[in-house]
């Protein structure tokens, strides 16, 4: 199977200071691989590398055929990454249906995903299409948030913690959500504090440490051995 996104030896961290300390990391074509660690591992600072919004000092960061280490986050959207940020980030002052056509950009004719797919998909954003961004829940705005990166129309979308701050009822919208992704052909790199979600979605899993990938497996194999997790995550 092809890959959509190799990292090579990726080196990246903040005023000179180093997080990311060659990372190796490769996601396959339509694949779900989670990114797992604990807390300060650098997982999102490889995600914000991956987008364009940290410039890395070394290393190769390839989409497809394009070699995109260094560049600016607008030519890393168009060459089919999307990100939905830890924390959300969408408008608040604007309406869902504001945001999303903000993402949108002019519909062009072809693409997969249009604002309407996006509401036939999440008929919940379309109840409240009116609604400030500051006046959804918290699954509301996940689910919002979600909308516009599809509406970039990714090969590859990067969703950072997508639970973070979910009531466990929610975790299980978006859960289903995500799920009814799979067949799109859109591949993910998933940040995931929580395993179970992790452990839903995706096929592969990796785990970093210290700003390296330390451990890559199936998530078949990964779950099934519990004494490496809890040495890796210090779960059990
Ligand atoms: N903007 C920043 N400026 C300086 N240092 C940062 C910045 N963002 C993160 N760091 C540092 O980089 C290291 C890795 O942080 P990062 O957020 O990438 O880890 P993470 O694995 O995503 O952790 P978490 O699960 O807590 O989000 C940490 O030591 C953190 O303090």
């Amino acid at each position: 199977m092809t890959d959509v996104l190799t990292v090579r030896d990726l080196r990246a961290g903040y005023d000179g200071g180093t997080v990311l300390d060659g990372v190796d990391l490769t996601v396959p074509e339509g694949g779900v691989v989670a990114l797992l660690g604990r807390n300060g591992a650098g997982k999102t600072t490889l995600v914000h590398t991956v987008m364009g919004l940290l410039k890395p000092y070394s290393g190769s960061i390839r989409v497809g055929d394009r070699d995109l280490a260094g560049a600016a986050p607008h030519t890393v959207a168009r060459s089919g990454v999307a990100i939905v940020p830890q924390g959300r980030r969408v408008f608040a002052p604007l309406t869902v249906e504001e945001n999303l056509r903000l993402a949108a950009g002019r519909d062009r004719a072809g693409r997969a995903w249009t604002v309407r797919r996006v509401y036939e998909l999440m008929p919940r954003l379309a109840e409240r299409r009116g609604h400030r961004g500051d006046q959804l829940s918290g699954g509301e705005q996940q689910m919002l948030a979600i909308g516009r990166a599809l509406l970039r129309n990714p090969r590859l979308l990067l969703l950072d913690e997508p639970s973070d701050g979910l009531a466990p009822a929610v975790v299980d919208d978006v859960a289903v959500l995500l799920e009814g992704l799979r067949g799109e052909g859109i591949a993910a790199l998933l940040v995931e504090q929580d395993l179970h979600l992790a452990f839903r979605l995706a096929g592969e899993v990796a785990v970093m440490r210290k700003g390296q990938i330390v451990h890559r497996a199936p998530t078949s194999e990964f779950r099934a051995d519990r004494a490496r997790a809890h040495a890796l995550l210090g779960v059990g």
